[in-house]
């Protein structure tokens, strides 16, 4: 064993000296380049160590004191340089329920008539027109991009697609048949408003309650209630699975409080209109309030 330990120091003696013959036979110049770096290098490391660390715990005291972070922080900065960057949104979507009254108002407001109307639609209708209303003004007329998307439930998801370009989204309820049909339009809104395009985008929602010509449509201060108390229990039931249900991204509503429209993050405004006869001004003037000129 000790003859071992001798043999070792022996040969590490050897390395050592051989290194240090090596040492001596590279020029000053080359050994101070190479700790420079080494030096430089640490320091480089240390201080994005630094930086990092100062980094996080700025931002562990922003999300305690103003709940608030660097990834909201970012962003922020994404949606005001989109709203730089991007043309102004002119699109108006029209969705609600198969038989509402979609592709009748979108005549209306393109025509000034209405056709076509009692065929269900399985393709999105669109076009791009200057609002009839408007065509005998003067000046500058803007034209709206105006997209029907179909009520059928197999041809929803298209209005993921339109979301992006979105100005603000007209939801078609029919206030004559609107009791039977009230679950499914609850359910179809609530998934609208729980989208994180429109939530993140604060895109405009009106709630337009159609049919108003026929006198047992409901009035639109009853729908929004029962709208509203529906969408309450849905909120309930559907954040009991939220972990499985990936389609809703943002939860509604202040919790321990019955939902209500004021609570949404977007502007959720109730309206009334008559396709068939004609009365859509209230459509008119939310299209005009979020298509800016
Ligand atoms: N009384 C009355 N009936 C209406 C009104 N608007 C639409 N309707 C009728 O409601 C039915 C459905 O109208 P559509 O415009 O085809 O409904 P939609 O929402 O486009 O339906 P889908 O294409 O299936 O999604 C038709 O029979 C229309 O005549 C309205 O303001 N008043
Ligand atoms: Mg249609």
């Amino acid at each position: 064993m000790e003859g071992f330990e001798v043999e070792w120091k022996k040969q590490a003696q050897q390395w050592w000296s051989q290194s240090l013959h090596y040492v001596h036979r590279i020029p000053p110049q080359q050994i101070y380049a190479a700790m420079a770096v080494l030096l430089f290098t640490t320091f480089l490391l240390l201080l994005g160590m630094y930086v990092y660390m100062y980094i996080c715990s700025i931002n562990l005291v922003l999300e305690l004191v103003c709940n608030f972070n660097y990834f909201d922080l970012f962003i922020y900065f994404c949606d005001v340089v989109r709203l730089f960057k991007r043309p102004k949104a002119n699109t108006i979507l029209v969705t609600g329920l198969s038989g509402s009254g979609k592709t009748v108002l979108f005549y209306q407001l393109r025509d000034g008539s209405f056709h076509q109307g009692t065929v269900t639609s399985m393709e999105p209708n669109e076009g791009t027109f200057v609002l009839h209303s408007e065509k005998s003004k003067n000046g500058k007329l803007n034209p709206i991009h105006v997209i029907d998307v179909p009520g059928h439930s197999r041809l929803r998801a298209k209005l993921d697609d339109f979301l992006p370009q979105a100005a603000g989204i007209v939801f078609l309820v029919d206030a004559v048949e609107f009791l039977p049909n009230c679950r499914a339009a609850s359910e179809y809104l609530y998934d609208i408003l729980t989208k994180a395009s429109v939530v993140r985008k604060k895109i405009p929602v009106l709630i337009l309650c159609n049919k108003t010509d026929k006198v047992t449509a409901h009035s639109k201060e009853f729908i929004r209630k029962q709208l509203e108390k529906e969408i309450d229990k849905l909120r309930a039931s559907r954040s009991a699975v939220s972990t499985a249900d990936l389609t809703n991204e943002f939860t509604l509503g202040a919790p321990g409080e019955r939902f209500a429209f004021s609570q949404c993050q977007n502007k959720v405004t109730v309206g009334e209109a008559s396709g068939l006869g004609g009365e859509i001004s209230q459509v008119e003037q939310f299209i005009r309030d979020n298509v800016k000129s």
